[in-house]
């Protein structure tokens, strides 16, 4: 498997089995006499417990992979292990154990409208064949989990979206999955109801030991929710890894939207450069330390600070002055390559940037839903 689909630290001991595991995934779909490949070699690793984001624009075979996964399509090559067992190579009864070991979650939670919410949450049970006291028992705790004690009589139609997902995740919990699979679990909520269910996830997650796989198309999502992510592209995984750590690599796009600059006038004078400081470097005000070492005016044309997955990290498009005789006397201005590999040796992230390769990651950003 390559580094950037392990969502382990390269090198790092492996403590047990992931408890999903796929392994060069493979799904086309013939039309006519072409054929489409809505994947096309998928490996990913994903520890239990652990919160894991696949994101990627609109037909990167996202919703193909949650296919695969819950084999509701099979793929064409490749294989889908949860907690060690491949799904494909059981028998239709391991299949369906398989498949209650996975809690689905949607965008829209596709509630009976005839039933109450306790009876929604209770459904899945009925078809495991529970007796009626202790599905109901089992029902009233998961409400209660996902915030909903005194709702148990509603119907769908007197909840709002929000509190309809909360009945969708607790019916997914009804079975005791190992897996929670959301699929845009938030796309269809308004930005403070989206932060509450994310919330919810994640405090789910970490009570539960429950391992999360989110698909999205939302850095918000991401950012707020997972601890480590993928980025699928044409139905591959082109970047990944732990979130602090994809943010950390400047040469990323994943980077780009994670830890995106404010939008700002990209000056074509002096030398721009993009720095990015993790942790300690972070509180360093990088502009003075410059500055001060060199004796030599640094402009700041785009900054921001913000803690991700638990550290703090700065970000800073910066403008030298270019280098040459200065026309009042003074000493000249260093070259950006000496400020680049002094910032370095403090421990930033440095790259000299292009305006055409700011406005690239600008778009990244944009499109992966991390602009500011
Ligand atoms: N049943 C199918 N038959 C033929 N082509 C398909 C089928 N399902 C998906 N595809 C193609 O596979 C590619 C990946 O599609 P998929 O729906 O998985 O993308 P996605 O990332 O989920 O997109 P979106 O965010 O728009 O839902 C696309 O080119 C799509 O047209």
């Amino acid at each position: 498997m390559s580094d950037v689909a392990r969502n382990t630290p390269p090198g790092a001991a492996a403590t047990a089995a992931p408890m999903i595991s796929i392994q060069g995934l493979r799904k086309l779909y013939p039309q006519g006499s072409r054929t489409i490949t809505a994947l096309d070699g998928v490996d990913l690793e994903v520890p239990a417990g652990d919160v894991h984001g696949i994101i990627g624009h609109s037909g990167a075979g996202k919703s193909t992979l949650v296919r695969c996964l819950t084999l509701l399509d099979r793929p064409t090559e490749g294989s889908v292990s949860i907690n060690g067992a491949d799904l494909a190579s059981g028998s239709d009864r391991d299949l369906l154990n398989a498949r209650r070991r996975i809690g689905m979650v949607f965008q829209h939670a596709n509630l009976l409208s005839s039933r109450t919410a306790l009876d929604n949450v209770a459904y899945p049970l009925e078809v495991t064949g529970k007796d009626k006291t202790a599905r109901r028992a089992r029902a009233q705790e998961l409400l209660s989990l996902v915030g909903l004690e005194g709702f148990e009589n509603s119907y769908p139609a007197q909840l709002s979206g929000g509190q309809r997902q909360r009945v969708g995740i607790a019916r997914a919990l009804a079975t005791e999955p190992d897996i929670l699979l959301c699929d845009e679990p938030t796309s269809a909520l308004d930005p403070a109801t989206t932060d509450g269910i994310l919330e919810l996830i994640r405090d789910l997650s970490s009570r539960l030991g429950l391992t999360v796989l989110v698909i999205t198309h939302e850095m918000h999502v991401v950012k707020r929710l997972c601890d480590s992510v993928s980025l699928l592209e044409a139905g591959r995984i082109v970047e990944g890894g732990p979130l602090a750590d994809v943010a950390s690599r400047l040469d990323h796009r994943l980077s780009a939207a994670l830890l995106p600059l404010p939008e700002s006038a990209l000056d074509t004078e002096g030398t721009l450069v993009e720095v990015l400081g993790r942790g300690e470097s972070a509180g360093i005000p990088v502009a003075s330390l410059i500055e001060n070492r060199f004796d030599q005016p640094v402009r700041v044309v785009a900054g921001s600070i913000e803690d991700l997955a638990g550290e703090r990290f700065s970000h800073y498009l910066l403008s030298l002055p270019d280098p040459g005789p200065s026309p009042t006397g003074a000493e000249a201005p260093a070259d950006a390559a000496v400020v680049v590999d002094f910032l370095k040796e403090w421990g930033f992230q440095v790259q000299v940037r292009t305006r055409t390769q700011l406005e690239a990651a600008q778009d990244t950003a944009q499109t992966l839903g991390g602009a500011q």
